[in-house]
């Protein structure tokens, strides 16, 4: 179901054939993120003068904030190749030793959802991150004996929406460790107006904020939102996304001002009506809306907490005043 949603941050279809042009190519037209930026910037810069890898990185954050994104403009910055891959694509050490060996030096191994490794395909990559080898055991019983096979220096960037649940021997062996964050509507609007300029549509200044505020500070999903807007301002108007075509369309399409769904409505609505906002666990929730608990957990909640509209407490989840003043419903005493 949240695969289905319009404000999901996951990739859709539809995305996957307008991704690639609108990837900016370099860190100066990647937007926000001004810290990884600059940091990035420099253990680049540092990198080229030694003539040596990039340190391994860890991208971690919610989906759809530009981890992909950034890790091919890093791979681009250092002027090498980039391999990309995922963890549940790699099926056995054999496929991942291949991978490793047909580097070239200095090139960049992209592993998305690397959480989700093998743990045997995981300890290939032990060696491989520090001493750039792969060790093989040949022969069986007392005879068996270790040989190593040096592989090219190579940078691993993985990426995560779970940082949490990679094992602590992968997660010690990154040197940079950064965290994505939501973007603010700012940084949206001006990805918004940068993606209408790119598909050679006319969007003023006040649209483009429309749809960021509605954007749930994820790119993919204002990418996405300007495309629906789009096709509403090309049917019904003259092609000309002004703000109210833009807040006419996010009506239509059912994504309020702070860029909820009915789905998010339902939840909140559920937690708050059939639970009388006392705390609710993850598994009740996840069963008033049809949806597993590792979405809630991974996709719905970061935001609604990032907007303040829900807490996590001990004994579960509460939706605050703030959700109540959102939806239209009486705040509680308890809450005021
Ligand atoms: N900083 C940015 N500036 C401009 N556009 C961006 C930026 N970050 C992401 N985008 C846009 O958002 C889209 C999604 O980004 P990307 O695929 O890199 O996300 P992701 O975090 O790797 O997501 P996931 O791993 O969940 O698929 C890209 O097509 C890109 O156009």
């Amino acid at each position: 179901m949240e695969d289905e949603r319009i404000v999901t941050a996951h990739l859709m279809m539809e995305d996957q054939a307008v991704e690639y042009s609108l990837r900016p190519r370099y860190l100066a037209e990647y937007i926000g993120q001004s810290q990884v930026k600059d940091n990035m910037k420099i253990y680049i810069e540092a990198a080229k003068m030694r003539r040596e890898p990039l340190d391994h990185v860890l991208l971690y954050g919610p989906p759809g904030l530009g981890k992909t994104t950034l890790s091919n403009i890093i791979a681009n910055e250092l002027g090498v190749h980039i391999r990309t891959t995922s963890g549940p694509a790699i099926e056995r050490p054999g496929d991942l030793a291949a991978i490793l060996s047909n580097l070239q030096e200095n090139d960049v191994l992209f592993i998305d959802e690397i959480h989700r490794l093998h743990r045997t395909v995981e300890e290939v990559l032990y060696p491989a991150m520090e001493d750039f080898a792969l060790d093989f055991i040949i022969g069986k019983g007392p005879s068996a004996r270790s040989v190593r096979l040096d592989l090219p220096k190579f940078t691993l960037i993985g990426a995560t929406t779970r940082a949490g649940l990679l094992s602590a021997p992968l997660r010690d062996r990154f040197g940079v460790v950064s965290r994505l964050e939501y973007y603010t509507e700012d940084e949206l609007a001006f990805i918004v107006t940068r993606t209408a300029e790119i598909f050679g549509v006319g969007v003023v200044g006040e649209a483009s904020r429309e749809i960021a505020r509605r954007s749930r500070g994820t790119p993919r999903i204002a990418n996405r939102l300007l495309k629906r807007v789009r096709d509403h301002a090309q049917v019904r108007g003259d092609g000309m996304i002004t703000e109210e075509v833009a807040s006419d369309a996010l009506e239509r399409i059912q994504v309020d001002p702070m860029g909820l769904d009915s789905i998010d409505h339902k939840m909140l609505r559920a937690m708050i009506l059939n639970y009388g906002g006392r705390p609710v666990g993850l598994d009740t929730i996840a069963a008033s809306i049809g949806e597993e608990s590792q979405t809630i957990e991974d996709v719905y909640e970061p935001y609604l907490m990032q907007i303040g509209f829900l807490q996590r407490t001990p004994r579960g989840r509460v939706a605050t005043s703030a959700a109540y003043k959102h939806l239209g419903l009486p705040i509680p005493e308890s809450k005021g």
